[in-house]
């Protein structure tokens, strides 16, 4: 068994401090959302809509939001039998009907639509699900949410302490959020993570030693076949992994951040010094001692959610890699960085040139057909360099199509296979930059992303 320091109480308490909802922040976050709700009846009513419940969901309703954030999550529910298409109608039109009194609304899309609104400050999801028997039985995914906040909030109170800890130190670990850019831990997760294990401390005792492949079953609901890196069934829906969106790499930091974090219980590892934005001059010292090739693809952000442009971002990552390995390159490493006007892919290369040389090697000199015919083709082939037989193959060599990374990208990236909105936006016009010409991308943010990337 390894031995870890145990984790200060002073520690906590100074982390708390930081992180509860104070008393008229409780206040504040309750009365809205009561506000919200007969917003909701009143509009159901106002357009002649039966059935609508209201129903207050996420970690506004269970107690369990970090101080600072705003966002409310209302559920409004419909009757079982009502069709997806009037659920959708409907449940806009009561939606649009509330967004009178906001400062701001916006359409989303998940499976179906909902409305995003701004109210007094406070970022309200105003979400139309059905009513339905069990979370098992669920016609959209949404359908579930009303039945997590079921099972959470009676066993979660008393220990929403430990929650509020347990977010923060994902966040400090750079784990926190399961949306696609992040691909990390949802809130719903760090409950059942706290429920499970009864506390934030026994929750990083047993990550220190996890495995991928780590099942946690809470209502024992038995073996159910998962891929993923960590494996936690809902205990409404056994069919669900809680952990789905978690990727491994996520699952690892988390890992390593627990173990880290119990050699030295420190307050930086829930709230990270933040990195500063690397200057010119640092940029160049830094390119100057790796002595590699930086490439960045940089193209206008496209407009839509991160939901759906990471996804498509970190497919262009993979397909860039693949061309250029395909091509001789050796990639080091591939990131992604977006910002609100302009997205950068980057590679880093052990080098971003090629000799002109490129040696190709044909059929053992006996295969007669083939080797005849390979001779032939590249004899007569323009700026080859020369041929001879090596190990019983003929060997020629030939002139390299693409002798710069650069030129390769600026020739083929239009073909590679790309998401849509990112096709779009490459199609429209891309730049590479290479080396100190990164220089060029000013954004505080991407400079802060540097700082990690060299
Ligand atoms: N990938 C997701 C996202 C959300 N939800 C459900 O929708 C609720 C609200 O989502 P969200 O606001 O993202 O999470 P919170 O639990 O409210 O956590 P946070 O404190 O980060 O807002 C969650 O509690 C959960 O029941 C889910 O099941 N799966
Ligand atoms: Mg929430």
């Amino acid at each position: 068994m390894e031995t870890y320091t145990s984790i200060p109480e002073e520690l906590k308490l100074t982390v708390l401090e930081r992180i509860q909802p104070t008393e008229p922040e409780r206040e504040k976050l309750l009365a809205i959302q009561k506000e919200l709700a007969s917003q909701v009846k009143l509009a159901a009513e106002k357009l002649g809509v039966p059935g609508v419940l209201v129903k207050m969901v996420g970690s506004a309703a269970r107690g369990t939001w970090l101080s600072g954030t705003h966002d409310i999550d209302v559920f409004i529910s419909f009757p079982e039998e009502t069709s997806r298409k009037e659920l959708e109608t409907l449940g806009m039109a009561v939606a649009k009907e509330v967004a009178k009194h906001a400062e701001h609304a916006e359409d989303r899309h998940a499976e179906h639509p909902y409305l995003n609104i701004i109210y007094k400050g406070f970022d309200v999801d105003l979400v139309p699900c059905f009513r339905v028997a069990s979370a098992s039985h669920i016609k959209s995914a949404v359908d579930r949410t009303p039945f997590h906040n079921d099972f959470v909030k009676p066993r979660i109170k008393g220990h929403e302490d430990e929650v509020l800890l347990l977010k923060q130190f994902m966040r400090g670990g750079g784990v926190y959020g399961s949306e696609l850019k992040t691909q990390g831990f949802s809130g719903y997760l760090t409950e059942l993570l706290v429920i499970s294990y009864g506390s934030f401390k026994n929750t990083i005792y047993a990550a220190c030693s996890w495995k991928p492949g780590e099942k946690i079953d809470i209502m024992q609901h038995g073996e159910i076949d998962h891929e993923e890196p960590l494996v936690v069934i809902d205990p409404t829906d056994p069919r669900r992994n809680v952990a789905a969106a978690l990727s491994l790499d996520k699952f690892c930091m988390f890992i390593d951040h627990c173990r880290e974090f119990l050699k030295s219980p420190e307050l930086s590892f829930f709230f990270p010094a933040s990195l500063l934005p690397l200057e010119d001059s640092e940029i160049l010292e830094k390119l100057e001692s790796r002595k590699s090739t930086q490439l960045a693809v940089v193209f206008k952000t496209p407009d839509v959610v991160e939901d759906v442009l990471f996804p498509q971002l970190y497919k262009m990552e993979q397909a860039v890699a693949a061309l250029l390995k395909e091509y001789d390159f050796t990639v080091i490493k591939t990131g992604v960085w977006s910002g609100n006007t302009e997205t950068a892919v980057m590679m880093e290369l052990i080098s971003g040139t090629l000799p002109n040389v490129k040696k190709h090697i044909g059929p053992p000199v006996w295969v007669k057909v083939h080797a005849e015919k390979f001779k032939e083709k590249y004899q007569a082939e323009d700026g080859v360099f020369g041929g001879y037989i090596e190990n019983g193959k003929y060997v020629f060599e030939i002139r390299r199509k693409y002798p710069t990374a650069k030129g390769l990208l600026e020739d083929r990236l239009r073909s590679c296979s790309l998401g849509k909105q990112v096709h779009q936006s490459i199609n429209e016009s891309f730049e590479i930059i290479e080396d100190a010409g990164i220089c060029r991308l000013k954004d505080p943010d991407f400079r802060v992303f540097l700082r990690k990337w060299i």
